[in-house]
């Protein structure tokens, strides 16, 4: 439903994603992870057609998102649960997307109910919603046309732990009901109970994918992120070092510190080829 294939993206001086590929399957939830700046977010905007790709691609349904038909009520995307007008009311954000959409208004009480907005909250406007509220609503206007294929960027934060809860049971009924949800999250151990397949990115590269059971097979999702992530880390700073040469020892030279650096951080990872990180 989901798939990114040898997906690259270059901003400038920046390689935000470095050949990614992964697919996200229909009636399952993945976790997508990586420390701050890992190019979780990249990956996210490229595709929902906010950003090119630089090579490679991220399709949708089997198409670039751009390309879809009627995409609302093929794929909901919340990329940033603080982009709604903040002198709208809740009701007034779910209402424009109901009418842009074609929807009847009751559709927009239904939502509300889902997301768990009250009636006093949704008539307040954005600009005086907590965080979480704005998660609620982002979520609330993705899931307007019923979409089969749902795209999330750190839903959970800002959400008290009801609400993560709650999160957690939206997410499991609708991989329940055949959608394919793709979520990113720091939250590990939130990730760790919803998700059914996990996805870990470290500097642009996928460092390692498959179920929790496989990822954390000596030890805990946890330990296995921050084992990759350090060795991912270890990797890209040695081979920058080499390539600006500040490689420190000088009897093996800066080559000698990239040759010992990036396989073994890539061996660890178990992906990828040898771009410039
Ligand atoms: N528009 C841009 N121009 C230049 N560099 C960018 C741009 N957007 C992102 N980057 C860089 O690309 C890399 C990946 O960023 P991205 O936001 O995708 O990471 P992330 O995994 O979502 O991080 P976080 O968890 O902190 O949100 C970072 O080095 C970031 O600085």
């Amino acid at each position: 439903m989901i798939e990114f294939s040898h997906l690259t993206k270059v901003y400038k001086d920046v390689k935000a994603l470095d050949d990614v590929s992964f697919t996200v399957a229909a009636g399952s939830v993945t976790g997508f992870l990586g420390p701050n700046g890992a190019g979780k977010s990249t990956a996210l905007r490229v595709l929902a057609g906010l950003s090119r790709p630089t090579s490679g691609s991220a399709t949708v349904l089997g198409r670039p998102y751009a390309e879809l038909d009627r995409p609302a009520f093929r794929v909901g995307t919340l990329l940033d649960a603080t982009a709604q007008h903040p002198g709208r009311t809740g009701r007034e954000v779910l209402t424009l997307g109901a009418i842009m959409l074609g929807l009847p208004r009751s559709r927009v009480a239904e939502v509300l109910d889902l997301v768990g907005l009250t009636g006093k909250e949704s008539k307040r406007v954005v600009g005086r919603y907590s965080l979480g509220m704005r998660q609620r609503l982002g979520i609330g206007h993705a899931l307007l046309g019923r979409p089969e294929v749902l795209v999330l960027d750190e839903p959970a934060n800002g959400l008290d732990p009801q609400g993560i809860q709650w999160l957690r049971g939206l997410l499991r009924e609708l991989a329940g009901a055949g959608c394919a949800v793709l979520l990113s999250s720091h939250l590990l151990h939130e990730v760790e109970l919803v998700a059914d397949h996990i996805v870990v990115i470290g500097h642009g590269q996928v460092l390692a994918q498959g179920t929790i059971a496989e990822l954390a097979r000596h030890g805990s999702l946890e330990q296995a992120f921050l084992t990759l992530t350090t060795a991912a880390d270890r990797a890209h700073t040695t081979g920058t070092a080499a390539r600006r040469g500040l490689a420190t020892d000088s009897a093996g030279g800066s080559g000698q510190a990239t040759a010992a650096a990036t396989p073994s951080g890539r061996a660890t990872a178990g992906s990828a080829d040898g771009g410039r990180g």
